[in-house]
């Protein structure tokens, strides 16, 4: 069944900009994280806390998070990918923290430089810290339907790592696409290995667009009733460690097909497009949203 209410967690802000080759100003990363929030996201990836020689684009990570006026009700989020990461991030009062792991050996090494047991060796005490000061740990499980290194990735591969993450407190996953190759019943044949280890409402989708089956793969989960996913505004984005990977699906793209089916978001699309129109200026191009654009054309011609 259906659920009657999704969440969108914005990632734009990191997952869209740390891939970005022209720097991206702190006050333009918080004007629109400001302008996400006043369009109804009540969930925003804002930053990470990694080495700034492996990402320089999140360099400006405090910077950020102190610049944004928060709106009460709304979840701020960053990247950490050991305990460094996290004394850094903790002065920032992140709501929620990400821990990032792969199902796929070669992707730990290129993305984290380490094996994914030593990655769950470095959360462990990262998990114990954040939870500690009641501060939320969601984990991504990257290359969960392929990898651009090893290639095949296989569920049972994806549902080791869950595990892993679920036995050191963990307390939510979110299974990425970080390739774009998933399609619909490969996708929920993953979603059921999560499901496995985690109730519904701790378990997200991330589907990158690279190959077109974004918005199917979200249908696919809606069916089994799936109600989280991150998108990323404008579809910003990539990942440095996924030579050719392109953005994560639209959050508009993803708010048009949720409201088609009566399904609540709490955000308005026009102030979303509004947002993805502004970042997309910032950077000198058109939005990757099918759905932007076509608000955007319509609003022109009217
Ligand atoms: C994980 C590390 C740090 C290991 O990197 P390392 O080189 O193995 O770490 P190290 O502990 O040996 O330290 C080396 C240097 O980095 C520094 N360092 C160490 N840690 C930190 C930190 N937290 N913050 C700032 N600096 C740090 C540390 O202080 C030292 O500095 P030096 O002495 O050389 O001057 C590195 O590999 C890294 O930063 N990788 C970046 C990974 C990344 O951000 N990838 C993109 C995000 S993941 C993603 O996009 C996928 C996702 C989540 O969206 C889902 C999907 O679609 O798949």
């Amino acid at each position: 069944m259906f659920p009657q209410r999704v969440t969108l967690v914005d990632v734009g802000p990191r997952d869209g900009l740390q891939n970005e080759k022209q720097a991206v100003s702190a006050a333009h990363k918080v004007e629109l994280v400001h302008r996400l929030q006043a369009a109804g996201l009540r969930e925003i990836e804002v930053t990470s806390f990694v080495s700034p020689k492996w990402v320089p684009q999140m360099a400006d990570n405090a910077e950020v998070m102190a610049g944004v006026q928060r709106q009460p009700g709304v979840r701020y989020s960053v990247l950490v990918p050991n305990m460094k990461g996290l004394e850094a991030a903790l002065p920032t009062r992140p709501d929620e923290i990400v821990v990032f792991g792969a199902a796929s050996e070669a992707f730990s090494q290129r993305n984290i430089n380490c094996s994914i047991e030593e990655s769950i060796e470095r959360f462990r005490p990262v998990v114990e810290a954040a939870r500690a000061q009641g501060i939320k740990v969601r984990g991504a499980v990257s290359c969960a339907l392929g990898c651009p290194y090893q290639g095949e990735v296989s569920p049972d591969e994806v549902e080791r790592v869950v595990r892993l993450m679920k036995d050191i407190g963990v307390q939510h996953v979110g299974i990425a696409d970080t390739i774009g190759v998933g399609t619909p019943r490969r996708v929920q044949a993953v979603m059921e290995r999560a499901l496995k280890h985690y109730p519904i409402a701790e378990v997200s989708g991330h589907f990158h667009d690279t190959y077109g089956q974004a918005i199917g793969n979200v249908y696919a989960c809606l069916e089994m009733g799936i109600h989280t996913f991150d998108a990323s505004v404008a579809g910003l984005g990539g990942c440095p460690y996924a030579k050719g990977a392109t953005g994560n699906v639209a959050t508009e793209d993803v708010v048009f097909l949720l409201h088609g089916l009566g399904i609540e978001t709490g955000i308005d699309l026009d102030r979303l497009v509004d947002a993805g129109k502004f970042i997309s200026d910032v950077l000198g191009r058109k939005p990757v949203s099918r759905v932007a654009n076509a608000v955007l054309s319509r609003r022109g011609a009217a």
